[in-house]
């Protein structure tokens, strides 16, 4: 069984972990950098990217984000997409620099402007009602990346092989489509 990790610094990575489940994965809550060692691939849940910046480092470390993104199948949701993309509007953000997307965080509006509507996924004929709190904006997607979900015509989840980011919460619903992609490329990473 594909084993991915979420972690658990901060946001709803309970949620993600329900849904990892009802696709047969086995979820694997990480807060130490040993928890990562027999990982098919991590999901990083939304919270406050300069509040993980922050945590980075008393239980695991940048680094071993870093190293492990590097390889593996690796998703970021929301502040977990600003994690990874190389660029963003705010220097407290200490990015990993791997998914070749500029970001600008809170681009939606503060918390009361969050808002769910539907996107458009390139891998599925029917939309996606995506829950979008205090949510990232992706300003520019890098030749090496590839929009597969779209909002009103601009980019709201990229790929770039291993690494998958989207500016709202596919956890905050009951449509799995999203992770199920996500376990897709996870089995494709590890060869499993
Ligand atoms: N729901 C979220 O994860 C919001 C992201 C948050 N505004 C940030 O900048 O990190």
């Amino acid at each position: 069984m594909l084993q991915i990790g979420v972690l658990a610094i901060q946001g709803a990575f309970h949620k993600h972990a329900e849904t990892l489940k009802a696709l047969q994965t086995q979820p694997v809550i990480v807060k130490y950098a040993a928890d990562l060692t027999h990982l098919d691939g991590l999901i990083i849940p939304g919270g406050e990217s300069t509040v993980i910046t922050r945590q980075l480092g008393y239980r695991l470390a940048w680094e071993d984000l870093y190293t492990f993104a590097r390889e593996k199948a690796v998703f970021g949701t929301c502040a977990g997409l600003i994690m990874l993309g190389k660029g963003c509007t705010d220097p407290r953000v200490r990015q990993l620099g791997l998914l070749d997307a500029v970001i600008e965080r809170n681009a939606y509006g503060s918390q009361i402007e969050s808002f769910t509507e539907d996107v458009t996924l390139s891998f599925d004929e029917h939309p996606f009602h995506a829950v979008f709190i205090r949510a990232p904006k992706i300003l520019k997607v890098g030749k090496e990346a590839k929009i597969v979900a779209t909002f009103r015509g601009e980019a709201v989840m990229v790929r770039q092989k291993q690494l998958l980011g989207a500016a709202f919460h596919p956890e905050l619903t009951n449509d799995v489509r999203v992770h199920d992609y996500f376990i897709r490329h996870c089995v494709t990473q590890s060869g499993k």
